[in-house]
């Protein structure tokens, strides 16, 4: 059974190597038990891990002894690496006897590590790369819960047996009967052609079964044991110590799990043993190899602790590896001549571009120097972490690369096009570069301009595109036509959310004909719509703009009687323009935006608010997004539904309607004259060149797309995920919109700058359209 990872990214989670995940059920049970946790580890961490829930050994096959089922799961787990060749690193986490299973299935899948001299001997200290690997994957976690490790055989291993000797003894003799040979392996008493039991030879490496050295390479191991009521699987075996008294209650650890009743961290991880262990020790041993986790019950809380614990290292060494489709003819690990870069930069004269050694980063004080107290700021992997000798795919004089610019306009654009040109010419020594026209349209209805850093040199200080946009005329056959006929095959692409659904189709139909064309997407919109991504270049400088609007209106306002000043601003589905732009300013008394919707008369209403404030300041100030309240607006307008040529509804002016409404509300019910000020500045905030921190953004999104092209990534979108700049397969940013949570913490800050009503009140005035669902909640 298996579970693929979620589509949605949560706010932990980093485009990166995906962890698969292996669960394992204990005796005579079944894969579908193990739904719940698997649940939660997809759910918890959607596009970080696969998992995978082991289907060769349930129900009756579980009595089919360890070794037997160890070598069904070793093969389980190598036909799953083949399918899923994007995997880079493996846990396991298994329930009772699968624990042992798992530690069989390792020592049989364990790849010694490919470097020679894999200790320091200097340092004596066991390095992260002298590692090796299981089945080619990075070891993360090996996590039991309730595996008897030490067998089930005396010492009150199994609690019903009440430590009772005869009983202890009877339980030997017939266990065969009952849990066949594994039930031999559990009691220790198996003897295959003389050698020592099963358990005993699995605490070393034993022939071609490497247990112990496969143990070692995991970076953390845990194992779970319940303190009391698990009456086949007693904590002696299960937690490894035999010989320690059982922990005191108020030995709890910490508020969160109250359950936890003693944890103790295993000493190889401390680095304190990285020497093989003795089988003099014979089966204590494991205790050094394991932290060890005595709970006492809660199904949920062990859960929930084991996500924790595989949260932790699965977001330790991600994000910034692309996980979109290298080319499929010539991949990194087969592509022995690869062109060394040699920059033709001054700066970076002689430096291969893969060199990157003086890791970690430090903290850098402002003028770039490292801080000398020496604290780590952060060690961001790099792609040659996972690609040690990350090759450039393209020679530069074979590149032939093309930029398009697709939607509405938005700040920055230009940046964008100067620095993808720059970039390629630059630092690559790429000299063909053309300009498609117009947008998607222009690659097969125009002519190409060629583009030159000498041409692009000024571009960024003039808004606009110099490319020149369109909507609609999206034709994918003929623009990979196009494509192919011109030769062309580095493709970037800067648009909004219909331009990267437009590319990724243009992706698929380049890779259905087999083109060696990478196409990389830079996603552009000031709405701040596009999912996944933390921020979108030019709404910075959208948000700025929009500040100069919203201070005209509260100058206008506030120098005459009962001024209300309404002030429109971009963003159909979005608020965020609208949102920031308030918080900001703190002129406004009143955001209205898309995804909460409004109504202007009776209690709470917007009326009584406008009422409110003139009589207490004289003057307000109200912003509004242009898709805010348009099913309310529509039942006034009847509109004839009409579209862009993308297909976009047209929207309905609601900034002219709703200045037409209050001054009608207040003259002709209230008899109060007001003086209505409507400022609509919508294409204004978009129509400027992009602010100093735009413009940087905008580099590094340009220079990333130029870096993955010239990787031979095909196929991705970049962009800032938690602050990190990542490469995302096209199709995952178009999944879903970003749009403002109103039960978010922004919101909330929003509703109590303002003091506006959150239209959510019960009034007697609520009109149909306000979100029932809304209301409830
Ligand atoms: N679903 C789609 N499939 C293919 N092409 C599309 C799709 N949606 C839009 N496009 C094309 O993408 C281009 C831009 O789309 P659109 O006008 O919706 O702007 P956008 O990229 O979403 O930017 P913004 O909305 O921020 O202005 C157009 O040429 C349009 O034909
Ligand atoms: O009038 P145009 O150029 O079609 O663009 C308007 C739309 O473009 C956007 O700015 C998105 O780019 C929206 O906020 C706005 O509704
Ligand atoms: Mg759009």
């Amino acid at each position: 059974m298996e579970f693929a990872p979620l589509n949605r990214l949560t706010e932990a989670a980093t485009y990166g190597a995906v962890t698969t995940l292996i669960l394992l059920p204990p005796i005579i049970s079944f894969t579908k038990d193990w739904k719940f946790a698997a649940e939660q580890f997809v759910r918890v961490l959607p596009d970080k891990v696969f998992v995978h829930c082991s289907e060769r050994n349930e129900s009756t096959l579980t009595l089919d002894g360890v070794d037997v089922m160890g070598e069904r799961l070793a093969v389980e787990v190598l036909e799953m690496i083949q399918r899923k060749p994007k995997l880079s690193k493996i846990s396991f986490v298994s329930h009772s006897v699968g624990g042992l299973v798992a530690r069989y299935a390792i020592g049989r899948l364990y790849r010694p590590p490919k470097r020679e001299n894999v200790e320091d001997s200097s340092t004596n200290k066991c390095e992260e790369d002298s590692r090796g690997t299981i089945g080619g994957l990075e070891a993360m976690n090996f996590i039991t819960v309730a595996t008897p490790h030490l067998g089930s055989r005396g010492n009150k291993q199994v609690p019903f047996l009440f430590g009772v000797p005869a009983f202890e003894k009877a339980a030997n003799c017939v266990i065969h009967l009952i849990f066949r040979r594994t039930g031999r392996h559990l009691f220790l008493n198996d003897d295959d052609e003389g050698k020592p039991p099963l358990l005993k030879r699995m605490i070393e490496d034993y022939g071609d079964c490497y247990f112990m050295s496969a143990l070692r390479t995991f970076k953390r191991r845990v194992a779970y044991s319940n303190v009391g009521y698990d009456h086949i699987v007693g904590w002696r075996t299960s937690s490894i110590r035999r010989n320690s008294d059982l922990p005191k209650w108020e030995d709890s650890l910490n508020e969160k799990y109250p359950h936890v009743v003693h944890e103790e961290h295993c000493k190889a991880n401390d680095g304190e043993q990285c020497e093989p262990p003795s089988i003099e020790d014979k089966l204590e041993v494991l205790s050094s190899f394991f932290g060890r986790i005595n709970i006492h019950i809660s199904r949920e809380e062990v859960v929930q602790q084991l996500v924790e614990s595989l949260m932790d290292l699965s977001l330790s060494s991600s994000s910034l590896i692309p996980i979109s489709t290298p080319f499929k003819s010539r991949t990194f690990t087969h592509y022995p001549n690869l062109p060394t870069f040699i920059s033709k930069s001054r700066n970076f004269q002689s430096k291969p571009l893969t060199s990157r050694q003086n890791r970690p980063i430090r903290a850098q004080s402002s003028n770039g120097t490292t801080a000398n107290d020496g604290f780590v700021v952060d060690d961001v992997p790099h792609l040659t972490d996972f690609l040690p000798a990350l090759p450039v795919y393209f020679k530069s004089d074979e590149v032939r690369a093309c930029i398009v610019t697709c939607g509405g306009l938005c700040p920055g654009i230009n940046t964008v096009i100067r620095e993808i040109v720059c970039g390629l010419n630059y630092m690559y020594g790429v000299e063909d570069i053309l300009g498609i026209q117009g947008g998607y349209r222009g690659f097969y209805s125009k002519n190409t301009i060629k583009l030159t850093p000498k041409v692009v040199n000024d571009i960024h200080k003039r808004g606009g595109t110099f490319l020149r946009t369109s909507r609609g005329g999206h034709d994918t056959s003929k623009i990979v036509d196009n494509i192919q006929d011109r030769g062309i095959n580095q493709v970037y692409i800067i648009g909004g959310d219909g331009t990267q659904k437009g590319a990724a189709l243009i992706s698929k139909e380049v890779e259905k004909r087999g083109l060696q064309v990478s196409v990389a997407g830079i996603p552009k919109t000031i709405d701040n719509d596009i999912a996944v991504i933390d921020k979108s270049f030019g709404f910075d400088t959208a948000v700025e703009e929009a500040q100069r609007a919203i201070n005209a209106a509260h100058v206008e306002v506030e120098s005459v009687e009962n001024g209300v000043g309404i002030v429109k601003l971009m963003g159909r589905y979005s608020g965020f323009i609208a949102m920031y732009a308030t918080l900001a300013s703190r002129d406004v008394d009143c955001c209205l935006i898309p995804e909460s919707p409004f109504y202007l008369e009776g209690r709470g209403g917007l009326f009584e608010f406008v009422e409110e404030r003139l009589k207490e300041n004289g003057h307000m100030v109200i912003v509004l997004a242009e898709g805010a309240g348009q099913d309310y607006v529509s039942q006034d307008l009847h509109p004839a539904d009409e579209k862009d040529a993308s297909g976009n509804r047209l929207l309905l002016d609601v900034g002219l309607w709703l200045s037409h409404k209050i001054k009608e509300h207040f003259t002709d019910v209230k008899k109060m004259a007001i003086n209505m000020k409507y400022i609509d500045p919508t294409y204004m905030i978009r129509a400027i060149p992009s602010n100093a921190s735009d413009n940087v953004y905008c580099t590094l999104l340009a220079h990333s797309a130029v870096h993955g092209a010239m990787a031979g990534y095909t196929g991705f979108t970049v962009g800032p995920v938690n602050s990190r700049h990542a490469y995302i397969p096209i199709s995952h940013v178009t999944e879903t919109q970003n749009t403002v949570k109103l039960t978010d913490r922004m919101w909330a800050r929003l509703l109590a700058s303002t003091n506006q009503p959150s239209f959510l009140d019960r009034g007697k005035a609520i009109p149909e359209n306000v979100d029932q669902e809304l209301l409830k909640a």
